[in-house]
């Protein structure tokens, strides 16, 4: 037998270590690398445990006594062998990852023969697990350096997907790809301040030390997880009612994150038991989510249920440790690493995503299928195109706007100038509207006078640009051969609906433009839904 604890029975707060109380407990290790593991009994009293060391130790060994355990926290009254009383902080910034606390006790006078220590944890520490093992100043030193590097090297490597991602966001501009970026710096900071000597080397250790900045990164994490997955999965096509479920899971979160805000340490004692709650809620929820979505065959189900699956194991682990379930000491570690492996995963099937995107628009742009007068695109390319981005397998989640310009009074510049006139002046139109155009903006000519135009914007944002392409006819006449041609168009604009066929969006679109026409020139007409379409006169 190498080190031995007893657990004391005493009732009083007594202020001198209890020699003669009656032991409740006692729990050996055999061997000196061995730790001891055992776990307290509920109790108001706190708790006095006497240490017993088999094998005298030397002053300068540099030895020490090391207990850990997620809820181990507090001061802690220690009673050296061979020296006075001193009190000990835990080790909040002690550097081990994440919520594993502790103490570390020094040996001041080493361990004299047949000499006790004792340890008065005080209070209500209602306590899982604990851990008691000696271990050496420089073993201890490299422990925790290779644990602050862990933590650092995860929150790093997820910093830089994070990036990424908001780099393709840029490219795109699509919330996916923003949602999950905001989603990995959330919860790559919650981990790094979750584990102390790795926040303390990015100079966080002040936040770390105020609970609620921790919460608050968690439940932010997992608003943008639950927004993230929601398009990623493609449910609110595929399982609509599904969705709206995860939508009021959202709102909850959102709720209790405010309840956070607007309380701050008023709400500590409850708060974190019901933000636990909301996540073991949703983890399982979210699982079931996934391999329902991909039996309906979402596209990207498999690579979410490779890369989530066992992140949510081990934060459901993890959320049942803090609410006193169960033991899960692997859970902590392991949750960095399948963080980061999901990051990875994640990251790879929304690059592919990126790219299975712009190879469409590349391959729609490359199309040697072009109008021979003009050389834009012509109908059949921009609508195989809109039918790819459509197909379940592209995952197109942005909404678009599709426009139809059509020139009013076409003919009559056809009849009064000649067709040649005509011709240049479909060029020049075509000229003129690029120049109002995004360079991700796709324009065909469908035919005759007639081109359609998409942008993937926001009904407001495509509003906006069918205003600014009907004024840049209308603010200044085209010159041809001398002839001053003053021109106007009418549009006809549609914004893509979920779920929504592209020849049904094609059809409204043809119907607002009918409105525009018949609204009179220079007319922009929006399709507000399917079949509805009112005429608003260009400004
Ligand atoms: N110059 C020229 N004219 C064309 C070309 N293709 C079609 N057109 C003419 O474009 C005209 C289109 O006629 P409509 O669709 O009635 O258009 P519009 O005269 O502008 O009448 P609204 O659209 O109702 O204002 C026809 O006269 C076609 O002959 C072409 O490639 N070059």
């Amino acid at each position: 037998q190498s080190l031995k604890v007893e657990v004391l029975l005493t009732d009083t707060d007594l202020q001198a270590p209890p020699v003669g109380a009656p032991v409740i407990r006692q729990l050996v290790a055999e061997r000196p690398e061995e730790s001891i593991r055992f776990s307290l009994p509920r109790r108001n009293e706190g708790y006095w445990l006497r240490l017993t060391s088999q094998r005298a130790i030397g002053k300068y060994e540099g030895q020490l006594l090391v207990l850990r355990g997620p809820r181990a926290m507090g001061p802690l009254l220690y009673y050296p062998p061979g020296a006075g009383p001193r009190e000990v902080e835990d080790a909040e910034h002690g550097g081990v990852p994440l919520m594993r606390r502790g103490w570390v006790l020094a040996l001041p006078n080493g361990w004299p023969p047949s000499s006790v220590a004792y340890l008065r944890i005080k209070g209500r520490a209602a306590m899982s697990e604990i851990r008691l093992s000696f271990a050496s100043i420089p073993d201890l030193a490299r422990q925790e350096r290779g644990d602050a590097r862990f933590m650092a090297a995860a929150f790093t490597a997820m910093m830089l997907m994070a990036v990424a991602m908001v780099g393709v966001w840029v490219a795109f501009r699509d919330f996916v790809y923003l949602g999950y970026g905001a989603y990995l710096a959330c919860i790559a900071t919650y981990l790094l301040l979750l584990s102390g000597d790795a926040s303390e080397m990015w100079g966080l250790a002040g936040l770390a030390s105020e609970p609620a900045i921790g919460w608050a990164l968690a439940t932010l994490a997992t608003i943008f997880q639950l927004g993230f997955s929601l398009r990623f999965l493609d449910l609110p096509r595929l399982m609509p009612r599904t969705a709206w479920v995860l939508r009021a899971i959202q709102w909850a979160n959102m709720f209790w994150l405010l309840v956070l805000v607007i309380m701050r340490e008023h709400s500590y004692g409850w708060w974190y038991i019901g933000g636990n709650l909301l996540l073991l809620l949703g983890v399982p929820l979210m699982l079931v989510i996934a391999v329902a979505a991909w039996r309906k065959g979402a596209p990207y189900a498999g690579y979410y249920l490779l890369g989530w699956t066992p992140m949510l194991v081990f934060a459901a682990a993890l959320a049942a440790n803090a609410l006193g379930l169960r033991d899960a000491e692997w859970a902590e570690r392991g949750l960095a690493l399948t963080a980061v492996l999901e990051s990875a995963v994640l990251a790879l099937a929304l690059s592919q995503h990126a790219a299975n995107r712009h190879r469409i628009l590349l391959l729609a742009r490359q199309s040697v299928e072009r109008d021979p007068l003009t050389g834009a695109l012509n109908a059949q390319v921009l609508e195989q195109m809109l039918e790819a981005w459509s197909s379940p397998g592209s995952l197109n989640v942005n909404t678009y706007g599709l426009l139809l310009v059509d020139l009013d009074g076409f003919g009559e510049v056809n009849a009064r100038y000649g067709r040649a006139v005509g011709d240049a002046l479909l060029q020049q139109a075509l000229a003129r509207m690029r120049g109002v155009l995004r360079p991700d903006d796709t324009i065909a000519r469908m035919a005759g006078d007639c081109f359609g135009i998409v942008s993937e914007c926001e009904r407001v944002e495509c509003e906006l640009l069918a205003r600014r392409l009907a004024d840049t006819f209308a603010e200044r006449p085209f010159r041809i051969d001398g002839h001053e041609i003053t021109m106007s168009v009418s549009i006809g604009l549609a914004i893509s609906q979920r779920g929504e066929q592209v020849a049904e969006l094609f059809e409204r679109v043809r119907q607002a433009l009918r409105s525009a026409t018949v609204a009179g020139r220079n007319a922009v007409s929006v399709a507000q839904a399917r079949d509805v379409a009112t005429a608003v006169p260009a400004e």
